[in-house]
């Protein structure tokens, strides 16, 4: 029985929304080895420049890309004409911008703008793009009728935090809820398109990630919420190198649902119920 890899990139262009950081730097790097055409999006220059100077030096196949643009992915008109001025539309979307650093807290010590922009770093900015990439995957051109083209992937990135409720994560485990409902109702959306190439939906939840965004979070973030996820003293975490290859790893098993670590897929398991999967 051979292994099939429901994630095969090299030659494929992929998207990473928030790629120039933590997490989405790491799944871009790691693409970028598996032989894949990455464009990173971000806002600040700086460190967009920086990781595509850090993608050069992964590639792996005479003739591969990478790339990196400016975009703000919750100004909805700048997304929609990034995404209409490509010449394809890419073969996978991987939507990782958001955190909370600076909405950390309980629901009555944190400021009423900290529930709007929490709900607009992590959920808007992942679903504005996730929808201009659909719209422009169910409009097929000639070309990609004519040739057999390989299912597309749509990749979102939620967090323990959507499965589990910590004090502390008021503004922010909503907004991971909400991406995980529009996972589940996309997963069952692009059923409806027969005619053009499958689509592919997948959410993961990762635990903690030692990033930058973690360690500024981790200054305002309450003590029992420490103590309930864990992460007194900084610990518990995983490195975003480790959670970026389990991540690739669910994708290339065709996993909808990933879970980078084994507390999460219990809490999964427990929420799914004794039902069959
Ligand atoms: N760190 C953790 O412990 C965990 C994180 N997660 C989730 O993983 C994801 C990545 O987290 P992490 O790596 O820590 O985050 P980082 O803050 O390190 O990186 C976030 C990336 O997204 C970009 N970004 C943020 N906002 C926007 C925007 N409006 N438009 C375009 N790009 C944007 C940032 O660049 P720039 O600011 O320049 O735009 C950066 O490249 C998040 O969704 C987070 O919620 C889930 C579980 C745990
Ligand atoms: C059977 C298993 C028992 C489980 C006990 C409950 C454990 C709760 C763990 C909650 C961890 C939440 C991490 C979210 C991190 C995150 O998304 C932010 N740091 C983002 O920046």
């Amino acid at each position: 029985m051979g292994f099939t890899n429901h994630f095969d990139a090299r030659g494929k262009s992929v998207i990473v929304a928030g790629g120039s950081k933590g997490l989405g730097q790491e799944l871009a790097l790691q693409l970028v080895a598996r032989g894949a055409d990455v464009t990173v999006l971000a806002r600040s220059l700086p460190s967009l420049k920086e990781t595509k100077r850090l993608m050069e030096q992964h590639l792996l196949v005479p003739g591969q890309t990478v790339d990196c643009q400016s975009l703000d992915l919750t100004d909805k008109a700048a997304v929609v004409e990034y995404i209409s001025s490509l010449d394809e539309p890419p073969w996978a979307l991987v939507c990782v911008a958001g955190g909370t650093a600076e909405e950390i807290g309980f629901l009555a010590d944190i400021s009423p703008d900290a529930i709007s922009s929490c709900m607009t770093k992590n959920y808007v900015s992942s679903a504005y793009i996730a929808q201009a990439v659909l719209k422009r995957w169910v409009t097929p051109t000639s070309e990609q009728k004519s040739n057999r083209v390989d299912s597309r992937h749509l990749v979102f990135t939620a967090s323990t935090a959507a499965l589990v409720s910590v004090p502390g994560y008021a503004a922010y485990a909503p907004t991971k809820a909400a991406i995980r409902s529009l996972a589940d109702i996309l997963r069952q959306e692009v059923l409806m398109y027969q005619s053009v190439p499958p689509i592919k939906v997948h959410c993961s939840f990762p635990g903690t990630i030692y990033t930058e965004s973690f360690f500024q979070e981790q200054q305002a973030k309450p003590h029992l919420c420490k103590q309930i996820e864990g992460t007194l003293d900084d610990k518990g975490g995983m490195t975003a190198k480790e959670v970026a290859r389990l991540t690739l790893q669910g994708l290339d098993r065709g996993q909808f649902f990933i879970t980078p670590d084994f507390q999460t897929r219990l809490l999964l398991n427990n929420m799914r119920g004794p039902s069959p999967q």
